[in-house]
């Protein structure tokens, strides 16, 4: 484990080309201080997710923007895992959104294969995946991870957030992600313990990581 942290006025990479989890992050770390520039606002090359695990296609990316840059970077790799399509689209989520992306699209796809095995989307049992890694340019780096557990819904029930939000109720709550505020999807301390995947893993970064400054 690093003892490095990022302290305030860090320029910080986030090493993502998905304006939905970029904003996330934004969000995320405006209490810090560090300024923050993403992957695809310095028009890098998105690397190729070869990984078979989340935390090695995290690394990936986070190496490839400390490399390009010598800035440390933050990187997601996230996925959604249904457990009546054993653990699928998992790795795949994002490919199951095809390129451009078109979540409608995948929505309807987990919809679909839940239907072809006779399984009801409305109940299944799902989960959200998030490795994050941070690299620093000494080849130094750190990885967190988090989930949430939740059901799907159908038909998607709002338009917040990004991905699959709007498919995805979390245990003991009444509205899908697609349904609540960023604020709300974090859940972060003091009001929650932290919600989202994301947010589940940033609060072991934050605390790893980072020294509130506001
Ligand atoms: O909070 C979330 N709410 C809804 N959907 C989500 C979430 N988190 C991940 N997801 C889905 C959509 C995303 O496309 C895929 C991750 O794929 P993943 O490769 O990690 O991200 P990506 O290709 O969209 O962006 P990038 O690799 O540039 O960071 O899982
Ligand atoms: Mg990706």
């Amino acid at each position: 484990m690093t003892s490095r942290h990022l302290a305030p006025g860090t320029k910080l990479v986030i090493a993502t080309h998905n304006k939905g989890k970029l904003a996330e992050f934004r969000d995320l770390l405006r209490p810090y201080g560090i300024d923050i520039v993403s992957a695809a606002e310095l028009g890098l090359p998105e690397p190729e997710e070869t990984g078979t695990l989340y935390a090695e296609n995290a690394a990936i990316k986070a190496r490839a923007a400390t490399t390009a840059t010598g800035l440390p970077a933050i990187s997601d790799d996230s996925g959604l895992a249904v457990d009546a399509l054993d653990g699928a689209p998992g790795l795949f989520t994002a490919d199951w959104a095809g390129n451009p992306r078109d979540f409608d699209a995948a929505m309807g796809r987990v919809n679909h294969e839940l239907a072809l095995r006779g399984i009801t989307t409305t109940g299944a049992r799902a989960h959200f995946v998030a490795a994050l890694c941070v690299t620093w340019p000494d080849g130094d780096e750190a990885i967190f991870e988090g989930r949430v557990f939740g059901t799907l819904v159908w038909p998607p029930r709002g338009a917040a957030g990004f991905g699959y939000d709007p498919m995805f109720l979390p245990d003991g709550h009444q509205r899908t992600f697609g349904e609540m505020t960023a604020t709300e999807k974090h859940g972060l301390p003091p009001e929650g313990q932290g919600l989202s995947h994301r947010a589940r893993a940033f609060i072991g970064l934050a605390q790893t990581l980072l020294a509130k400054t506001a």
